[in-house]
């Protein structure tokens, strides 16, 4: 019966066209196309709000609670209003519970702060449609092949290489500050251009002295890479409503701006083109000159892995092909993520420090007793005898617990379909970790108030899920180790140098904005005073 019907309706199309008449029906009608095209995009649009009203289903379906939403914007107005995500989701915790949901767009993200979900290991990748030859981003085997290549990098060893170069850029630091005598002085500024020089001289070998030439081209275009970064724009609305067209966006403008590229310089545009391209330089520049320098780069060219054996116990990696050493390619993205994350996460920590230095006298006073005591003088500092001073260890930690830095980083996208804790976690579903509300929590910082500025509370051995500001797991930062020396390195000797005093208006309260780091939003303004030692 069904056939029969099928069989006559292609039957009087296929008559219809014989006879023309499909073509003098549109003669017959100017605005049949105009029609037609109507009538399919509204079917369409009505398919995709369809599942965009089935997709808010997710939470209740699992019984998982969720702020308020709105249709198609989900939460993402009052995610994004203040430019301070983690005190959003920080807040939501504490309404909602331990775990609960917000919608993206209608882009489902659970959040927790619960330990039991956080330690499962199912959670991998960060996102499964984002290029695969940086580390950041690559997913699953990939990431995995890659990060065993590099984690030899950052080796004690290593990096032990590496410290004088950071030893360099603190002291040109401290040659700077005594420049600007006991003015009062933006001191973030200052640090922004001791990381840059720090990161730019371990990764390349080159001296940029960003320190005395503010108006440095790479110093600037990494400044602009960074505001343009943190700037909504046409890619993050579409990740944000359109989640599902995402990577196809993405692929069209690469081809467009191949296209492009014939006839516009978009190195004028877009301060990470021209940054990406020169970094792409000198990595070239530097395997003309085979250079046996110490530096992230050199390092990367002769990295080799020695993962395979423990590799090819896991099922999904056994098919890989392992190449055992990084593509030019890989070594050149690889490049410019270091710069892009160690440059400003690591000077705003410096600010930080140094705001509660100039803030608490005491701390000041004991810290500096504590450097003293292990290091004679300004010129003993080095990357070794720093790592050895325990309540400069536990300050910094302290520093980084009180004010994390790359809260939305510490996200993982579900790698396999389970059940935790008796939610059902479907493949690709992201969990994001509220790291305030860890680093806040009084059963696992106690017994003093975790609001409190207190570093000795790291002297008591605690759950290691507990701490953040780093990540955790194998997907941790891969730079903090280089992160903890170059901070503490820069903190010896400014302390050794300087007592760090508040300015008239120091601020009570640092009011804080989040883009792709949490960050001081206004800065604040210290004196530095010379220590006669
Ligand atoms: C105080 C300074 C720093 C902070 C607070 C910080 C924080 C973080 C955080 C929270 C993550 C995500 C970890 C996770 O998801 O579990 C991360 C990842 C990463 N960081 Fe850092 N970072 C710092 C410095 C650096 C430096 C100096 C470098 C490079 C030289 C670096 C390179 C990376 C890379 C490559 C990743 C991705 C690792 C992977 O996916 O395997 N970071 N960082």
């Amino acid at each position: 019966m069904n056939y029969q019907v099928v069989k006559t309706g292609f039957k009087q199309i296929i008559d219809l066209i014989n006879e023309q008449e499909l073509f003098t029906f549109i003669y017959d009608d100017p605005y049949i196309l105009i029609k037609l095209a109507s009538a399919t995009l509204l079917g369409l649009s009505t398919f995709y709000f369809s599942k965009i009203w089935y997709s808010y289903r997710f939470f209740k379906n699992r019984n998982i609670p969720t702020p308020p939403y709105r249709f198609f914007y989900g939460n993402n107005l009052e995610l994004t209003r203040d430019n301070n995500y983690s005190e959003i989701i920080q807040k939501w915790t504490e309404k909602y519970g331990k775990t609960y949901g917000y919608y993206e767009g209608h882009f489902p993200v659970v959040v927790t702060s619960d330990l039991e979900i956080i330690q499962e290991k199912i959670f991998g990748s960060r996102d499964d449609n984002a290029p695969d030859h940086m580390l950041f981003t690559a997913s699953r085997t990939k990431w995995k092949v890659m990060r065993n290549i590099m984690n030899p990098t950052f080796s004690a060893a290593k990096l032990r290489e590496i410290g004088p170069l950071i030893v360099k850029s603190a002291d040109r630091l401290n040659q700077v500050l005594s420049n600007e005598g006991e003015n009062e002085i933006n001191i973030s500024e200052f640090f922004k251009r001791f990381t840059m020089d720090s990161i730019w001289m371990s990764a390349f070998g080159e001296d940029i002295d960003v320190q005395n030439n503010p108006e440095n081209k790479f110093f600037k275009k990494c400044e602009e890479m960074f505001v343009f970064m943190a700037k909504t724009n046409l890619t993050t609305h579409i990740s944000n409503y359109f989640h599902e067209f995402q990577e196809i966006f993405l692929q069209t403008v690469i081809i467009l701006e191949k296209f492009f590229s014939l006839f516009i310089d978009f190195n004028l545009f877009y301060p990470i083109i021209w940054f990406t391209n020169h970094v792409f330089e000198i990595v070239d520049r530097h395997k003309m000159e085979k250079g046996k320098k110490k530096n992230f780069l050199q390092l990367l060219i002769d990295a080799e892995s020695d993962a395979k054996d423990d590799l090819l116990n896991i099922d999904d990696y056994t098919k890989v092909k392992l190449n055992k050493k990084l593509s030019q390619m890989e070594i050149k993205l690889n490049l410019t993520l270091f710069m892009f994350a160690g440059y400003e996460t690591t000077s705003t920590t410096l600010s930080y420090a140094t705001y509660i230095l100039a803030k608490y006298p005491d701390e000041q006073l004991k810290l500096f007793e504590a450097i003293s005591t292990v290091l004679d003088k300004e010129e003993d500092v080095n990357s070794e005898n720093v790592l050895e001073i325990e309540y400069l260890e536990w300050f910094v930690k302290e520093v980084l617990r009180i004010y994390p830095i790359a809260n939305s980083a510490v996200a993982r996208r579900c790698t396999k379909s389970t059940k935790v804790k008796n939610i059902d976690v479907p493949e690709g579903l992201v969990i994001a970790v509220d790291v305030m509300s860890l680093h806040f929590d009084k059963d696992l910082w106690g017994p003093v108030d975790p609001n409190e500025f207190y570093p000795p509370r790291h002297e008591t051995k605690r759950n290691p899920l507990g701490f953040m500001s780093f990540g955790n797991g194998p997907r941790n930062c891969i730079g903090m180790k280089f992160a903890l020396i170059e901070l503490k390195i820069a903190l010896c000797k400014l302390i050794l140098n300087f007592e760090i005093l508040p300015s008239k208006k120091f601020p009570e309260r640092l009011e804080l904005i989040e883009t792709i780091v949490r960050r001081p939003k206004n800065g604040y303004n210290v004196i530095l005073k010379k220590r006669n030692l």
